[in-house]
């Protein structure tokens, strides 16, 4: 047996979703520079769904569906009030509520087509209003209701902050939504899609990707570049900081990545909103230490940025708490799960490797009483 550790390299499906090919990222052949800089969120999730850009009756249609199914069940906020919030991480909430909304849902074990489009529908529409009513539910306020007559990302940011965000913010938040939509086999969808293939249901398969994101190798990176950028402080501590880490050998959270080998293209459209955010909240600091910090670890490791590094101070910039970071990953990477899991479902067949045994053989059972 030939064992791939951490199945690097492996080819385990065939995907018309996206692809990464000599370092460039596209959805559905659209290169994602052209996606970043001209589409909005619902159009992606369409382009990711339908393998092809909505006209404009087909988005206002997909437009109208996410507003229209956004608001959530009250048990599911009711049950929030219910969680010791102090200790909860919202990404632990976010992956019990999803599970939980499953039970609310009459066609969750329903496995045809349509009713699995329905679903990701729901899913899609509520995961943004369940992020937001947690976040302030835990800060003892009232969820702010989802409105139909606001984009995606700005009703995001609207029921966080119960403010419409201004124009800069709204498509700041869109962008990044872009970016993060969907990303070829990456753990999370990988997950889902093993998931899926046993014949498990569509919220089985979301339940089980949230909490491959949430691990800080994945999603969950991105809240730590946070946590690294506020121990570091300023700029003068940036140098000794970095290089006490990497002569312990620590991993500086944020760069790195198992396919890109020159750099992850969403990283220089985020950093070019990092740039632009920060000095408009003068706090300019976090976007000069993350630059530091880049050309560190560049020289040092050969390492570019990925696509968790500048959005943590792009997300920090639009006011958001540092724990909310990869839950709102997963808003955007619903959209991706679920086309992964749609198209799973369309050719299925059970995902099973194998595991190379290395321990013991032959052994002699030996009875509990007679054991050392
Ligand atoms: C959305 C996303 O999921 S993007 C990725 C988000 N994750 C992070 O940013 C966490 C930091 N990065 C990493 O841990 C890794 O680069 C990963 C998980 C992204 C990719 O991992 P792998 O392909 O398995 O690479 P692996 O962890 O084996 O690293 C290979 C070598 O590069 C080093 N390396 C990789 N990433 C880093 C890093 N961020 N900092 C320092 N060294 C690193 C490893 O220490 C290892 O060195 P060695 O060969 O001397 O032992
Ligand atoms: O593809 C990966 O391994 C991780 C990643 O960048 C993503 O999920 O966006």
């Amino acid at each position: 047996m030939t064992v791939t550790r951490g199945l690097e390299g492996v080819v385990a499906t065939t995907s018309t979703i996206s692809s990464i090919i000599d370092d460039t990222l596209t959805y559905v052949g659209y290169n994602i520079d052209d996606l970043a800089e001209h589409a909005t969120f619902e159009e992606v999730v369409y382009l990711l769904w339908h393998r092809k850009l909505p006209n404009k009756e087909e988005l206002e249609m997909l437009t109208k569906q996410l507003a229209e199914n956004a608001d959530i069940p009250q048990q599911v906020i009711d049950h929030f009030k219910m969680y010791p919030l102090d200790q909860v991480h919202p990404m632990a909430a976010l992956r019990t509520a999803i599970s939980f909304l499953g039970l609310y849902d009459e066609e969750a074990e329903a496995m045809n087509l349509e009713a699995n489009y329905r679903k990701a529908i729901r899913l899609q529409a509520k995961i943004s209003t369940i992020v937001a009513a947690f976040s302030r539910i835990r800060k003892g306020l009232e969820p702010v209701p989802p409105r139909k007559d606001l984009s995606f990302a700005a009703n995001f940011l609207y029921m966080l902050t119960g403010k419409e965000p201004d124009p800069i913010a709204e498509e700041a938040f869109n962008k990044a939504l872009v970016l993060h939509a969907d990303h070829e086999l990456n753990a999370s969808t990988f997950t889902a899609r093993v998931c899926v293939a046993t014949l498990s249901d569509v919220y089985s398969g979301i339940t089980a990707a949230i909490g491959a994101l949430k691990g800080p190798l994945h999603g969950g990176a991105n809240e730590a570049v946070m946590k690294m950028l506020t121990e570091i402080g300023t700029l003068e501590n940036v140098e000794t900081y970095i290089h006490n880490k990497l002569n312990n050998k620590e991993k500086i959270m944020g760069f790195g990545h198992r396919v890109y080998r020159h750099g992850d293209p969403r990283a220089k459209h985020l950093k070019k909103m990092s740039e632009k955010l920060t000095k408009l909240t003068g706090e300019p600091h976090w976007y000069d230490m993350s630059v530091k910090i880049e050309e560190i670890v560049t020289s040092a490791k050969g390492l570019p940025p990925n696509v968790d590094f500048y959005s943590a101070s792009v997300y920090h910039s639009l006011g958001i708490d540092h724990d909310l970071f990869t839950p709102i990953f997963a808003i955007s990477r619903m959209s991706g799960w679920l086309a992964h899991i749609l198209e799973q479902y369309e050719n299925n067949r059970l995902i099973r490797p194998r595991a190379e045994y290395t321990g013991p053989m032959r052994q002699v059972y030996v009875p509990l009483e007679e054991r050392a």
